[in-house]
């Protein structure tokens, strides 16, 4: 017999906790319909008493979202616990989730309490907010390094005043898999009204255990809720990423036994909306949402996925909301990954020792760039020559001005295949500036998604830059690097490096003319 594991999602709470990752009202609301989509059984919408603002929000969501639970955060306090109740008046579904720290360090050097006081303000709120709410979680803010026998009587107490879910946080990423789970167990079994309450988990990522805590807390503590954000995003290294624990929940049904409702394809879409709002971009490598999650680059795993795709993944790409898996071709792939896309691209050649030929040309590009487009092959078996096209887009010149008081401006001579182009353009920065004037000419439209620089040397003044900067564009996104001692430089490198990526056959072929 199985059960159903409760998916509590805090990215619009905790997530939000995230130095950077502050949400307006209407962005917060646009990803509150995305969890609902998702069908995430429970959505903190944030903590109603922290700002008029943060307040705005939770009553928006309260007031649009139908199918989810809607939570609010709030002290252990009756002025904390009011707002949240006020705002979520108009929740189809309203839980009031309320906290106090239980640790000796937090209560002695935070809170200034003695633990009698805490389990006094704890049992207390969870009366007050009882009154407010029928739906009350209850949470032991650093709960794991909590005294157990003071943890048991502060759970004994709030259940007693009707708290309905108990969640248990690893505040502070301490916790170890088994010893997190068997923490669980303990309280569970050492409460007497233990099973008055739906168990929770809520870890965070500091020694990056989240979400094999969680899944410990479930598996040997037998909690049936899992507290969670998109991306794993929140306060320091983060939470419990939801697409990770949902997905090793349904992949390894065989263990864990338990239900979700979650709707899976809807699984990318919200990682990309909670990307794309908070500027915190997903990592390539990350499970399940990372851009590489599905794509095998080199051939002997092609070969395996092509003959049979278990071979070399657990889950299939499109139930959590990519349109397919990928082969990437380049230097690693082998022979019956590039003849494949060669019938993908409709590309037929007569003999075994033709394909044999264009796959040796195909080895030689691959070497040369790091990408193979299906311009490059179909360009490669009707020998034409790519090399010459591998760099199209190159920067000649460059010279930026800026003063005090003055507006920055560019100048950029670049070429684009045989045509040299000169540029000129003002900007809000040298950098600026010069992306413009290259612009001003190519007019691509594409979406600058994330500039950033490094230093790639000694790390002192005199170091290398390093910018890498991101394009979206018809549907494709790509990093294009550069590095020169002169930042503005290895931007207007890096930029052309990029929209070498985008540059396709057609277009080219339209350049030339
Ligand atoms: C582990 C977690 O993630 S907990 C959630 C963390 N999230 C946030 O803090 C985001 C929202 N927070 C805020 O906007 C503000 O901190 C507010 C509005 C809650 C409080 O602001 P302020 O009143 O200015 O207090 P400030 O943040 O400086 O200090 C926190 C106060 O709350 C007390 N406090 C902390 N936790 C609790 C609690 N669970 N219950 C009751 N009181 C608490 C602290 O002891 C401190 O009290 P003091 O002012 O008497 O020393
Ligand atoms: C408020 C609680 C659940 C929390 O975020 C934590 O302890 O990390």
């Amino acid at each position: 017999m199985s059960d159903k594991l409760i998916i509590f999602d805090t990215t619009l709470r905790d997530g939000e906790q995230s130095p950077g990752a502050s949400m307006t009202r209407d962005e917060k609301l646009r990803i509150a319909r995305q969890l609902e989509r998702l069908k995430v059984d429970v959505i903190e919408a944030g903590f109603a008493a922290s700002s008029n603002g943060d307040f705005e929000a939770v009553k928006a969501i309260a007031d649009v979202i139908k199918d989810s639970t809607v939570c609010s955060l709030a002290r252990a306090n009756d002025r904390d616990i009011s707002r949240a109740a006020e705002a979520l008046r108009g929740a189809n579904r309203a839980r009031i989730h309320t906290f106090i720290a239980t640790s000796a360090l937090h209560m002695e050097k935070k809170l200034r309490m003695t633990p009698e006081q805490v389990l006094e303000q704890a049992r207390l709120s969870v009366r007050f907010a009882r009154n407010l709410c029928a739906d009350i979680e209850f949470s032991p803010e650093d709960g794991y390094r909590s005294d157990v026998d003071f943890l048991c009587r502060v759970l004994e107490a709030v259940i007693d005043e009707g708290a309905t879910t108990l969640n248990i946080p690893d505040t502070v990423g301490y916790a170890i898999p088994e010893l997190y789970g068997n923490f669980i167990r303990t309280l569970r079994e050492r409460i007497p009204n233990s099973d008055k309450a739906i168990w929770s988990v809520h870890c965070h990522n500091d020694l990056g255990m989240a979400v094999a805590n969680s899944l410990a807390g479930v598996k040997i503590g037998g909690a049936r809720q899992v507290e969670c954000t998109i991306n794993g995003l929140g306060e320091r290294a983060g939470n419990c990423s939801l697409e990770e624990v949902v997905m090793a929940v349904k992949t390894r049904r065989d263990y864990f036994n338990l239900d979700l409702g979650i709707d899976t394809s809807q699984i990318v879409p919200a990682s990309r909306m909670v990307a794309q709002t908070t500027g915190f971009v997903v990592q390539p490598n990350k499970a399940v949402v990372g851009a590489n999650a599905f794509a095998h680059a080199s051939g002997i795993h092609q070969d395996g996925v092509l003959k049979a795709r278990d071979t070399y993944e657990i889950m299939r790409a499109e139930d959590v909301g990519w349109s397919a898996n990928k082969i990437v071709l380049g230097k690693l792939s082998g022979r019956n990954a590039f003849k494949q896309r060669l019938q993908d691209l409709g590309v037929e050649l007569e003999s075994e020792s033709e394909l044999n030929a264009a796959f040796v040309k195909f080895k030689d590009l691959a070497d040369r760039k790091s990408e193979i487009f299906d311009e490059d092959i179909i360009a490669l078996v009707g020998d034409e020559s790519v090399s010459a096209e591998v760099e199209h887009y190159r920067l000649l010149s460059l010279s930026q001005h800026s003063e005090t008081g003055e507006r920055p401006g560019a100048r950029v001579t670049f070429a684009a295949g045989q045509i040299e182009h000169r540029a000129v353009a003002q900007g809000n920065g040298p950098v600026d500036a010069t992306l413009k004037a290259i612009e001003s000419k190519l007019e691509t439209g594409a979406e600058l998604l994330l500039y950033s620089v490094n230093a790639i040397t000694s790390g002192s003044t005199e170091s290398q830059g390093e910018v890498t900067v991101r394009l979206q564009h018809g549907g494709r996104v790509v990093n294009g690097v550069g590095a020169d001692p002169d930042i503005v430089v290895a931007s207007a490198k890096a930029y052309l490096s990029a929209l070498n990526k985008l540059h396709s056959k057609a277009e080219r072929v339209a350049a030339q003319g």
